[in-house]
């Protein structure tokens, strides 16, 4: 990798009484989308408020292209913040809600009403300029506080769950609209979100956070496809983890004992026998087959759920085993899978992914 534009090394922040982020390393391209996801209270917004100078590290150090803001105030690093709540001024207008970070640099009027203007234009906003804040849809002052960061053209944006209190539909275009601003500015992103479709949609490495520390970084469909360890594993939703022990194996196949059976598994390197070989098999990667007695997984319909044009059926397996399986609508009407139905489950070993040993 390049050198970092913004590189976090070994850095801490504790409370009074919480150890919020844990000596975490993470390196960033100048032009990324990165996501930071996790459980609530893992310290997302912490390391984005640290990242922006709002709060102080009580340990490392952040470096913004190759400078350290060790004692570097909020004000001085340009990385403006857009969160949920948008904090917009509501006694100012919408255009001198965009200038206001330029009067802060004291940049003359004309000239700050002007750039405002035009990144109000730039965001779809022309002809709003004189409306009050309150004139406005969620959506339009999403994008007033989204021009009011990027007024002061700067090369990190960071931004806290903006989306989450927009409905559906609006989220889903402001997706679109972060990403084409993403595209034409080529700045970095930092974006912190609960939400996977978002993370998935738009950003280039995702970042998997968990009490304080750093899990997993990657490309969304490698830490999907495969999860550094059982914790990620089982925050991406949609997978299925085995615990088991590796009984032996040749061939770049592994196989592993588990209480449900034994299964084959790909490994890159060889384990002995008696290691710990739990693995992941991804919930669209199951295939299921009507009745029980066919050579697989045998369990029972629990109940199915919506997700998007795709239903998860939750199975529960003879040994008490819960598993997801993802599958389109005609697939479910094929096998009519109503709860109470017995199923059998199976899967092409090539798609189980062994969790790496911890070290
Ligand atoms: N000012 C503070 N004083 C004491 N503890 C704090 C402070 N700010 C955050 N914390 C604690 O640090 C931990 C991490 O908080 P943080 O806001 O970073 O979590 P998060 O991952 O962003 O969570 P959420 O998704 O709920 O916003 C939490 O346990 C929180 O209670």
């Amino acid at each position: 990798m390049p050198t970092p534009f913004i590189a976090l090394d070994k850095l801490d922040k504790r409370y009074s009484d919480h150890h919020a982020v844990k000596s975490i390393d993470l390196d960033i391209e100048a032009g990324e989308f990165i996501a930071i996801m996790g459980p609530s209270g893992c310290g997302k917004s912490t390391t984005l408020r640290l990242i922006a100078g709002l709060d102080a590290p009580t340990g490392g150090d952040i470096r913004i292209g190759g400078d350290s803001m060790r004692g570097v105030p909020a004000f001085q690093r340009n990385t403006p913040m857009v969160w949920q709540s948008l904090a917009l001024f509501p006694f100012l207008s919408v255009v001198e809600n965009v200038a206001f970070p330029l009067r802060m640099q004291k940049v003359g009027a004309a000239r700050r009403r002007a750039r405002a203007l035009e990144w109000l234009d730039r965001l779809g906003l022309a002809g709003m300029a004189e409306r009050n804040i309150a004139q406005l849809s969620g959506g339009q002052r999403q994008r007033v506080a989204i021009a009011r960061a990027l007024v002061t053209e700067p090369s990190v944006l960071l931004l806290d769950e903006p989306l989450s209190a927009l409905d559906a539909h609006l989220r889903v275009r402001m997706q679109t609209e972060l990403s084409r601003l993403h595209r034409e500015l080529g700045i970095t992103f930092v974006y912190v979100t609960h939400a996977q479709s978002e993370a998935f949609a738009l950003a280039d490495r995702i970042v998997i956070m968990s009490e304080g520390r750093i899990q997993q970084v990657g490309r969304p469909q490698d830490v999907y496809r495969a999860p550094a360890n059982a914790f990620v594993a089982e925050f991406m939703g949609m997978n299925n983890l085995v615990r088991g022990e590796v009984r032996g194996g040749s061939g770049g196949l592994l196989e592993i004992g588990s209480a449900l059976g034994t299964f084959q598994v790909p490994a890159e390197t060889p384990l002995p026998a008696g290691a710990r070989g739990d693995f992941v098999i991804a919930a669209d990667r199951i295939t299921l087959a009507r009745g029980a007695d066919g050579p697989g997984i045998s369990g029972t319909v629990l109940g199915l759920e919506f997700v998007g044009s795709t239903q998860t059926v939750f199975i529960e397996t003879e040994g008490g085993a819960e598993f997801r399986v993802q599958k389109q609508q005609h697939e479910i009407e094929a096998l009519d899978l109503v709860p109470g139905r017995r199923v059998t489950l199976s899967w092409d070993p090539r798609h189980a992914w062994l969790l790496p040993q911890a070290a």
